[in-house]
């Protein structure tokens, strides 16, 4: 059985200028046990189509399961298997972090949940700050204590929407280090980000999602081993021949170009000298999932103007 199966899922926003599809018939399954990552420029509907897996939004059409439990019909059952670590933080100010994670143990029914509690603290740094209050917080423990509050319930599916926006490189790192034992532990993770290197890392699979429909889905390994092998840097003021600047990513003066082999390599300078482009800080960098992400991108981008 699929820990998470989304099934032609759409989502159609009203709004004042009329409707608006977020998600268009998305179809993909996660297997149990999985480190899934959902990947997509800004407003692709990777936070929708999360929001429809939680049970906050409804979809259009289409149905969501959580090990085998329908996300509507049956929605305490499916919610139960679920940890969800929202973008935004939201919290009762009133409460310590210890109350806040007693509190969220009662909502899903679990007593005495202390001794969980207390790991859950321990492996997120929080150990220190049980009893200070919520308000007292800075932003990144504040998000610590988010991926406390979705894990009480010891929850099989993690579902972590952006967990690292925004927060520092030692809660990144402990984050990662726990959410991977959960992986092997055996507890199946859902992850969206915009960190592509976080991405690479960590998801065994992963779905590129582009306007509201999956335009890649695929072993991160063969996403990495389909994309051309080289990247050729370069930092340049002058502007590119036209045949380069179709292939090239270009940040500010860093311009970069995707090539196959060293024949290629070569064939990129010497195109650059015979239009009398001066650069500078060559380098040659393997491909990595930017890369393909960028390749796919561009590709989606080609075929609707088609
Ligand atoms: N309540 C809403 N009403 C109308 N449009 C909405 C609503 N919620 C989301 N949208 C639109 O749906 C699209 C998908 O939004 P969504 O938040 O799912 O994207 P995302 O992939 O999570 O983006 P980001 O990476 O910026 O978080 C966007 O164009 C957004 O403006």
């Amino acid at each position: 059985m699929a820990a998470v199966s989304f099934q032609s899922v759409s989502k159609i926003f009203s709004t004042p200028k009329g409707p608006f599809q977020a998600l268009d018939g998305v179809s993909l399954d996660i297997q149990e046990g999985e480190f899934f990552g959902l990947l997509g420029p800004n407003g692709a509907g990777k936070t929708t189509l999360i929001s429809i897996l939680a049970g906050l939004a409804r979809a259009s059409g289409g149905s969501v399961s959580v090990l085998g439990h329908d996300v509507q019909s049956q929605f305490a059952a499916a919610r139960r298997q679920l940890g969800v670590v929202p973008q935004e933080l939201v919290f009762d100010p009133f409460f310590n972090v210890r109350e806040t994670l007693r509190l969220q143990s009662g909502y899903f029914g679990v007593k005495n949940n202390d001794a969980w509690i207390d790991e859950l603290l321990d492996n997120l740094g929080l150990a220190d700050k049980a009893t200070a209050n919520m308000r007292q917080l800075s932003g990144g423990m504040k998000r610590r204590v988010l991926v406390a509050q979705a894990l009480v319930h010891k929850p099989p599916i993690i579902v972590l929407d952006e967990p690292t926006a925004g927060v520092d490189v030692e809660l990144r790192q402990t984050l990662w280090q726990f959410v991977a034992r959960l992986n092997r532990e055996g507890h199946t993770v859902l992850l969206t980000t915009h960190y592509l290197e976080e991405a690479e890392a960590l998801c065994t699979r992963l779905a590129m999602l582009k306007r509201g429909r999956v335009v890649a889905l695929a072993r991160t390994s063969e996403l990495l081993q389909a994309a051309s092998t080289n990247v050729l840097r370069f930092k340049t003021d002058d502007a590119l021949p036209p045949q380069l600047a179709a292939l090239a990513r270009v940040t500010g003066r860093v311009a970069q170009l995707p090539a196959q082999d060293a024949q290629e390599i070569e064939r990129h300078l010497s195109a650059l000298r015979a239009a009398g482009v001066r650069v500078e800080d060559v380098e040659i960098r393997k491909a990595d999932l930017e890369d393909v992400f960028l390749n796919v991108m561009a590709e989606a981008q080609q075929e609707r103007r088609a």
